[in-house]
């Protein structure tokens, strides 16, 4: 009887996923069918009817679509990107020690045996590889308290160490003062400590004092506030006006996909890209959102991006050829760089002379290379023209730096 009753169910289910249209009249059928065939009890209608309702059948399952996640725009994605955090941070505090006397049968007078109190949880600051940005960090930490002392002497348990994972190029202050350079996967910043647990009544005892009632409570956790700032860490930056092609140039030369659109600061956030040699060698670019005259005044995306280029070794000036007078653009570019920092359009540099495809361009060329010292590499990032130009001289610059080694 049970294995019709499965082959009825398996019949409703089959026909139900043929159409809604049709769902209630198979349903009627099938039930009718059912209840001639086999008068049942309450319970066993119940259960029929509520398999019918499980989305765990298997028929149920291969008709259900699956909802795919929308990749996110750039827009949502920059809510996620923060480079900048105001920290506070409150050590665990020790726990107290604790007063009591040993009592037992035939040792009434068993002397002080109260417990010192544990130590509060450190706060450690970890560079962690998977992280991307510093939008999982909190503005507040609290260490926790070490545990109580107890009697018989036992010690109360330490507080854990509460660690805030960051990702690799993090620097903290504190008042403005750089206080570490996080630049490695896995260094650590013992930011806070946590307070010393308090002493039991038991650490009191002397020759002079046998039965102490003295303790002490534990002491509060350090306190500090810091400040966490993110700086892109990538051996070359991509520096250019808005719509220069910057993402474009990136997309063609590296492993990276930043987005690409025709309107100004379509690049709300850094990205870095891979450059792949034969001999294994990676080269890190970094695309920086979009600079205009007077970001150093916050204009546009304001300052807050220079900040990236800050640790980049040497520059890649992207500038649009199809623009009037793009000689302007690169005095323009390096001035908001200097206001930044003194001398940081002085570091190692080419020029990227981009959309050279565009006609307007061809002209601009010659001018740019009468007017500018540094090398020019005229380049097309969206037909992909002379990118090889571009890797090879990148090469050059990474394997001619001796300036100070980045540490990664
Ligand atoms: N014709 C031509 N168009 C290009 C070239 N490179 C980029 N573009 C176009 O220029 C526009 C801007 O390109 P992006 O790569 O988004 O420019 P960007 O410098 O990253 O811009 P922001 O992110 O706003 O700073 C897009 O419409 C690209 O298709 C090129 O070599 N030739
Ligand atoms: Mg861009």
């Amino acid at each position: 009887m049970l294995k019709t009753l499965s082959r009825s169910y398996n019949v409703l289910s089959k026909t139900l996923l043929q159409g809604r249209k049709c769902e209630h009249e198979s349903r009627r059928t099938v039930w009718t069918l059912l209840n001639n065939s086999f008068p049942q009890s309450a319970v066993q209608r119940n259960a029929i009817e509520i398999r019918n309702l499980s989305t765990t059948a298997t028929l149920c399952a291969k008709a259900r679509v699956v909802v795919k996640k929308k990749p996110l725009s750039e827009k949502k994605l920059t809510r996620y990107f923060i480079d900048y955090r105001n920290v506070k941070l409150a050590a665990g505090s020790g726990g107290r020690g604790v007063c009591s006397f040993l009592s037992e049968p035939r040792k009434e007078w068993g002397g002080p045996d109260g417990g010192n109190g544990g130590d509060g949880g450190n706060i450690i600051i970890k560079v962690d590889r998977l992280m991307k940005s510093l939008a999982q960090v909190v503005p507040l930490y609290k260490g926790e308290d070490g545990q109580s002392g107890g009697s018989k002497n036992c010690y109360g348990r330490n507080g854990s160490i509460t660690y805030i994972l960051v990702p690799i190029g993090t620097v903290v202050k504190e008042e403005g003062t750089m206080v570490a350079d996080l630049s490695r996967h896995g260094q650590e910043y013992l930011a806070v400590f946590g307070g010393m647990g308090g002493k039991g009544n038991r650490f009191f005892l002397s020759n002079e004092n046998r039965a102490p009632m003295t303790t002490t409570p534990g002491i509060p956790g350090q306190e500090r506030r810091l400040q966490l700032e993110l700086r892109t860490m990538a051996h070359a930056g991509l520096v250019g006006f808005p719509n220069a092609g910057k993402s474009s140039l990136l997309r063609a030369i590296s492993n990276a996909t930043p987005a690409v659109a025709a309107y100004p600061f379509t690049t709300l956030n850094p990205h870095v890209g891979i450059v792949k040699y034969r001999d294994h060698e990676q080269v890190a670019v970094a695309d920086i959102p979009g600079i205009i005259q007077g970001a150093h005044l916050n204009r546009g995306l304001g300052i807050s991006f220079l900040r990236h280029i800050e640790r980049c070794r040497f520059l890649l000036f992207v500038l649009d050829m199809s623009s009037p007078e793009p000689w302007t653009h690169l005095e323009q570019l390096c001035y908001e760089l200097d206001q930044y920092e003194p001398g940081l359009s002085k570091r190692p540099q080419a020029i990227v002379a981009n959309k050279m495809d565009l006609p307007e361009a061809r002209g601009n060329l010659e001018a740019l290379r009468s007017r500018v010292t540094q090398r020019v590499i005229p380049l097309s990032a969206l037909k992909g023209h002379n990118t090889e130009e571009l890797i090879l001289h990148l090469r050059e610059l990474y394997d001619g730096y001796d300036g100070p080694a980045t540490r990664w």
